[in-house]
């Protein structure tokens, strides 16, 4: 598609550092009354385009590019909403809509100019899961195309648009389905994962005796997340959460947001409310409520930016006579973590150490250690849409030897009779009971598991429908509606 590799249009972001506006921003089009304009371009689908090429060209973070985006453009309530849509839901389906446009083109995607087929994504996303007038999403893409690609772009994006445009979403699907090659290979096109994470998600199930539930898995992170916060206990009032919101169905201290602007309400409440995903608190739970807190015990959070967990376990800390250290190998993560625990009125240092080095330091020491490993995140699909086409096989078997060595370190930083909860936002079998099993080799008689299931279902406001063996815990978005977060409890024996 030689044609089609034009000038670009001022493309001038960098996706994890917005600086400059980009021309478009600098000077934008006052919307026109006529709507057969073909140049115009709605701010809206221009932010979603702008997030979605720098997150192909810059790897550039779309939940950290969107806002910045929006506030830039001015857009507002319903343009923003607009955009956040169409951002999301063109990358979370894009591997879906990439087998549409491969189709309508008649060409391999890899064949089609880039910034161009950001362009059809966005359109196919328009065409095909949102009530968007057709000829608005032709006619803008068109627009689009003409801006950010060659004259020859223009004619390709019209007639695969209006290819598209012919046929229903549902004789799109058959289409797709028809094409894939093998059953796995179906499910990955339908629900728009890679074919491997389709595996590993199934090989997770199984675990519990549960794979018929791949495909609600599936399509669960195809939904939107909901607006999860954690009101810090003993820091807010009793009342607080019902009155901001719908109580958690499991997490004592979360909420779902009932409105509003999250941040505005975090600044508002001195930072003891903030955005926390249900799992990520019941995980931080399951240790600090595996059995009561004597007082001055020593907590210590591995890893730990950029910090949510560390909120919790300090204000559990603070309300249970503990003390509490947290540690991040990253410095700029690390100051994430002292402004998370800025609003927790107790004093917990900030390490910046390697935590695979940690027991040269600081054997057989504390009484209870998190370990939230670095993972692929995996089971927070719904909330990083990007990330399921980011992630590879082989970050796997990297950070499971990563994994390896933290567990290691942590088990050996542990004072006889003290607690580990390993934890992942990952529910891949090479990163949760993988890790665990060596571990255990290893370690032999001197550990044991826990039961982590009658912990996490005593801490729990209703009983969760948990599966499989009992001194594990993994929660899903299709049965929890939390991300897939993987809990176990290890006790240091000797
Ligand atoms: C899954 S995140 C932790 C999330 C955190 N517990 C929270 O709730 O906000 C894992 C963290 O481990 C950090 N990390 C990676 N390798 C590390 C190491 N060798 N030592 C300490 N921290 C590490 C990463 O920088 C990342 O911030």
């Amino acid at each position: 598609m030689s044609g089609e590799r034009g000038e670009r249009s001022d493309r001038s972001d960098r996706g994890q550092r917005p600086s400059r506006p980009t021309r478009a921003e600098r000077n934008p089009r006052p919307p026109r009354s006529n709507q057969s304009d073909v140049d115009y371009v709605q701010p809206a689908r221009r932010v979603a385009y702008e997030v979605i090429a720098a997150v192909r060209a810059d790897d550039a973070y779309a939940n950290l590019l969107l806002p910045t985006k929006i506030q830039r453009a001015a857009l507002n309530t319903a343009d923003a909403a607009l955009a956040t849509e169409l951002t999301y839901g063109t990358l979370r389906m894009q591997g879906y809509y990439d087998r549409v446009i491969a189709i309508a083109a008649n060409r391999a995607v890899t064949a089609i100019d880039p910034a161009i087929l950001d362009v059809l994504r966005l359109g196919a996303h328009q065409l095909l899961a949102t009530r968007i007038a057709t000829h608005a999403a032709v006619n803008e893409s068109v627009s689009l195309a003409k801006q950010v690609g060659s004259r020859s772009a223009t004619g390709f994006t019209n007639g695969v648009m209006r290819a598209i445009s012919r046929v229903s979403a549902d004789e799109w699907r058959e289409q797709v389905v028809a094409e894939a090659t093998s059953p796995d290979d179906k499910l990955a096109a339908l629900y728009s994962h890679p074919v491997w994470v389709v595996r590993a998600f199934r090989q997770s199930l199984l675990a519990e005796g549960r794979q018929d539930e791949l495909e609600e898995l599936l399509a669960a992170d195809n939904e939107a997340a909901k607006v999860n916060m954690v009101a810090l206990p003993g820091l807010t009032e009793p009342g607080l959460r019902a009155s901001l919101g719908e109580l958690d169905a499991f997490s004592p201290t979360g909420f779902v947001l009932g409105g509003g602007d999250p941040f505005h309400l975090m600044k508002e409440h001195d930072g003891t409310i903030r955005v926390q995903d249900e799992g990520s608190q019941l995980a931080a739970l399951t240790l600090t409520r595996a059995r009561p807190v004597k007082k001055d015990e020593r907590w210590l959070d591995l890893c730990a930016g950029p910090g949510g967990k560390a909120a919790l376990l300090a204000a559990e800390a603070l309300a249970g006579g503990a003390f509490l250290v947290a540690n991040e190998v990253v410095p700029a993560r690390a100051a994430l973590v002292r402004n998370a625990l800025a609003p927790v009125p107790l004093d917990v240092p900030v390490w910046e150490t390697d935590g695979t080095t940690i027991a040269e330091r600081h054997a057989d020491t504390f009484d209870r250690i998190l370990l939230d490993a670095p993972c692929t995140g995996l089971g927070a699909l719904r909330r990083r849409p990007e990330a399921r086409w980011r992630k590879q096989p082989k970050d796997v078997a990297e950070l499971s030897g990563l994994q390896s060595n933290l567990i290691d370190a942590a088990l050996s930083a542990l004072a006889p009779g003290g607690i580990l909860a390993y934890v992942t936002c990952s529910p891949h079998i090479a990163e949760t009971r993988g890790i665990v099993t060596t571990a255990l080799k290893k370690w032999g008689d001197s550990v044991k598991q826990l039961d982590t299931a009658s912990v996490v279902q005593s801490l729990s406001e209703t009983e969760l429908d948990l599966a499989g063996d009992p001194t594990v815990v993994q929660l899903w978005p299709h049965r929890h509606g939390t991300d897939a977060m993987f809990i176990t409890l290890i006790e240091r024996t000797k």
